[in-house]
């Protein structure tokens, strides 16, 4: 073949940037991600055009590491991830098959193998995304399973690549230490990507984005009392960030409902849809502050 080809025709009929955009919609901020995975897309796009010049390169090798804290966003773009590669015909049915150690290890000798290979069948075909995939190297214990199944699973990366793409993740520094105690496994993966944790302002942003898939809104006083709550929920323990957000928000709609119901008062569209300062003023995140006020 040696005509020219329109890659932006071709780019916008794999339906590519259909997924870019949800991915933009859906998620508030990770701009250094949303890089990375139009980056990705590029280069399939571009593999695919490259194989029909007979420009034979291999199948690019997809294998990622998502690192960040919780609620960054990890589970979500790989989900998006899945979608892009089924698009680009890079996975044959752009699932996602989400495990953590306990998936994929077992309690007794002879019980990871056959745990292991359950998964990776089910994940044939589309994405394997390990949580915590850490947790499958226990060097302080020297006949730990995990080792057998992170054998196994560097098994399958090498030599069923064009049918599986294999998605670790978990917090930067104890993935870093994974990566150097286990050498093969870093080697395998081509893409590393690194979800930051989401300023205040992003937080609040992601906080009206999801009310608003609810339909619900804030009032104005309820947003400047939110903005005033995720600051603080983020000096607190087990700070997930857009996690957080969700579950905050999740209680201040209980709250709300009871509002209304203890209220008694009929009730119109817009105070079904308002979550007032007071729902959100209730938390407990919002107590403390106002007991160390009152001290
Ligand atoms: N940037 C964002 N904008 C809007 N919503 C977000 C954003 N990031 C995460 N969320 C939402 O927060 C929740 C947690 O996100 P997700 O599960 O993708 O995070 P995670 O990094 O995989 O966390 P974990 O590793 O703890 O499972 C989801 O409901 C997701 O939709």
């Amino acid at each position: 073949m040696n005509q020219a080809i329109d890659l932006k025709a071709l780019w916008n009929e794999s339906g590519v940037q259909a997924v870019l955009d949800a991915l933009d919609a859906e998620l508030v901020g990770l701009a250094p991600v949303k890089r990375r995975i139009r980056e990705i897309a590029s280069l399939l796009v571009v593999d695919k055009v490259r194989r029909e010049f007979d420009l034979q390169a291999g199948t690019p090798s997809l294998h990622m590491s998502f690192t960040g804290n919780p609620g960054t966003g990890k589970t979500t773009v790989a989900m998006r991830m899945a979608e892009l590669l089924h698009r680009l015909g890079y996975s044959r049915k752009g699932h996602l098959v989400a495990v953590t150690r306990d998936d994929l290890v077992g309690q007794y000798i002879g019980h990871t193998a056959p745990k292991t290979k359950e998964v990776l069948k089910k994940a044939m075909g589309g994405v394997l995304f390990v949580d915590e995939a850490y947790y499958l190297y226990k060097p302080e214990n020297e006949r730990d399973y995990g080792q057998e199944s992170i054998e196994i699973l560097l098994q399958v990366m090498e030599n069923q690549r064009d049918d599986l793409v294999v998605i670790l993740a978990g917090y930067k520094d104890r993935m870093d230490t994974f990566f150097r105690s286990n050498p093969g496994m870093s080697s395998r993966i081509a893409h590393h990507i690194d979800f930051p944790d989401y300023r205040d302002d992003e937080l609040a942003a992601i906080g009206e984005l999801i009310l608003g898939g609810w339909n619900y809104r804030l009032s104005p006083r309820a947003r400047e009392v939110f903005a005033d709550y995720v600051r603080l929920r983020r000096t607190q323990p087990h700070f997930a960030n857009a996690r957080s957000v969700r579950n905050a928000l999740d209680r201040a709609r209980l709250r709300q409902a009871h509002r209304l119901l203890e209220g008694g008062a009929a009730v119109d569209k817009a105070a079904l849809q308002t979550i007032e300062a007071e729902d959100i003023l209730q938390s407990r995140v919002m107590a403390a502050v106002a007991q160390e006020g009152g001290r």
